[in-house]
């Protein structure tokens, strides 16, 4: 039960999780493992690894709880654990109702038989009269609308298919409790929807849910409460989106967090006085500042620079530094979305490249690409550069961003006849805040207009 909410008896509970520890065996080798199996004295050779250290929550019936947390945090064995699919190393977990479980893929389904062969079996497992089977496969077949694929065997499937089957198949057995790990995340987006909507109408009857998604916004829009783990604790168990803040401030460090999504007055403050420090404060000498900057990257001044950026490529070429500004100003900390911004980036080439790009782009904190794009795309040719040389470029971008987060990616690439290189790309490098808007919510802010075109055209 998300603790801030009101205290309520034992039977209103749908799960309880009493000091529960978790270990996995770690074995240095395979042989190590066959070595302590066939040893005579029972020689030890693995070491204990916690995935979940001592973690106590109880869960309301009816309660919609999102579990967030970094890869490795112990989210997925928390479920298998509830499921029944893994025992606890100690401690207790009590679940009142009946469970139905979407793990990982791979799980539960005979990769050999049909889909319809699996429905029918599991039903049969699951204890579904005999007579009650052709309308529950039915109603399966339905939901899933695989087509053909139904009654080919399930190795053929696509890892979308596979979930439709499974999440079809997991709603069919009237659960008390659903328990859900990241498996939809694999779905095309309208099933995707179709699932959540489902999901929507099982909250709506009662249903527990519990589910996995690395996607705050998925959770904030079908959770009421989430747990965050981290390191196999529970860091915070509490209404949606204070969890979310936090498990933000972890991912992207304090300070570059949501800031209660900018709705708060403090970050109404400092819009207010962002925008009175920019006035009449052009970027011009600072921008020649970076510019003609030495060694030290200036980009590490910025509080835009978010340290946790994911960076990858062949390093022929290395994005060096940045600089942004935004309506032509530089000290900015949030945005109000619909300012004119400028990138301007250094790239230290290490090879001659005769065709070098130039991309970007604008994602959510959940990873999703929002927009993007390159030179190659909008057709601009950026001169060859010679090993050694650091050259300047500058994106300018028009966003109409609504209120919360947003990263940037920056790349430099290459392109030889059909084969593209990423030679640095460096994801997430840039975080934006954008503050609260009354006037839209989502990512982007559509222009919107309404009006009346008649008066009355029918009266009853
Ligand atoms: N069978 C296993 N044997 C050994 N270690 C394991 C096993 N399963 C999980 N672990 C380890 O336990 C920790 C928790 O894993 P778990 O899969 O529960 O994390 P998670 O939060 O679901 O991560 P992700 O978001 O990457 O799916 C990880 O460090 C993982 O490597």
């Amino acid at each position: 039960m998300n603790p801030e909410s009101v205290a309520c008896r034992e039977s209103d509970l749908a799960i309880s999780v009493a000091d529960v520890y978790k270990a996995y065996k770690l074995y240095p080798s395979h042989q190590d493992r066959l070595k302590e199996a066939l040893h005579p004295f029972r020689k030890r050779y693995h070491r204990e690894f916690s995935a979940l250290s001592g973690i106590s929550f109880d869960i309301r019936k009816g309660e919609s709880v999102g579990i967030l947390g970094r890869n490795g945090a112990g989210k997925s064995t928390l479920l298998q654990l509830i499921a029944g699919v893994l025992t606890p190393t100690s401690g207790t977990i009590s679940v009142n109702g009946r469970v139905a479980a979407l793990l990982e893929l791979g799980a539960g389904f005979n990769p050999d038989l049909t889909g319809r062969e699996n429905v029918i079996l599991a039903s049969t497992i699951q204890g579904v009269a005999e007579d009650a089977i052709p309308d529950r496969v039915a109603a399966i077949e339905e939901f899933a609308d695989v087509g053909v694929f139904f009654d080919q065997p399930m190795k053929v499937y696509s890892s979308g298919m596979y979930a439709r089957v499974a999440f079809a198949n997991a709603i069919n057995v009237n659960p008390d409790i659903l328990i859900v790990d990241e498996i939809l995340g694999v779905g095309d987006a309208k099933f995707q929807e179709k699932c959540y909507s489902k999901i929507r109408s099982l909250r709506e009857q009662g249903v527990c849910i519990l589910f996995v998604s690395h996607s705050t916004e998925v959770v904030q829009r079908n959770c009421e409460s989430a747990i965050l783990l981290e390191s196999g604790n529970v860091v915070k168990y509490g209404p949606a989106d204070a969890v979310i803040a936090i498990y933000h401030d972890l991912l992207y460090g304090s300070g570059a967090t949501l800031k209660n999504n900018g709705k708060n007055s403090e970050s109404h403050n400092k819009i207010a006085s962002a925008s009175s420090f920019l006035t009449g404060n052009l970027p011009g000498s600072e921008l020649v500042n970076f510019l003609q900057n030495g060694a030290e990257p200036w980009y590490q001044r910025s509080g835009l620079y978010n340290p946790n950026e994911r960076r990858f490529g062949n390093g022929d070429a290395e994005i060096v530094d940045f600089f942004v500004t935004a309506d032509g100003h530089a000290n900015f900390d949030v945005l109000s979305g619909n300012e004119s911004l400028a990138i301007y980036i250094k790239v230290k080439f290490n090879k001659y490249i005769a065709q070098p790009e130039i991309g970007w782009a604008v994602v959510s904190p959940e990873g999703i690409v929002l927009s993007g794009s390159n030179t190659a795309m909008t057709k601009v040719i950026l001169p060859q550069t010679v090993s050694g040389e650091i050259r300047a470029y500058e994106i300018k971008l028009q966003p109409t961003l609504c209120g919360g987060d947003f990263f940037l990616n920056l790349g430099v690439g290459e392109r030889v006849g059909k084969t593209w290189t990423f030679l640095d790309n460096r994801r997430a490098i840039i975080h934006l805040t954008v503050a609260h808007q009354e006037s839209a919510s989502g990512f982007f802010n559509i222009p919107f207009k309404c009006k009346p075109i008649s008066d009355s055209i029918q009266h009853e």
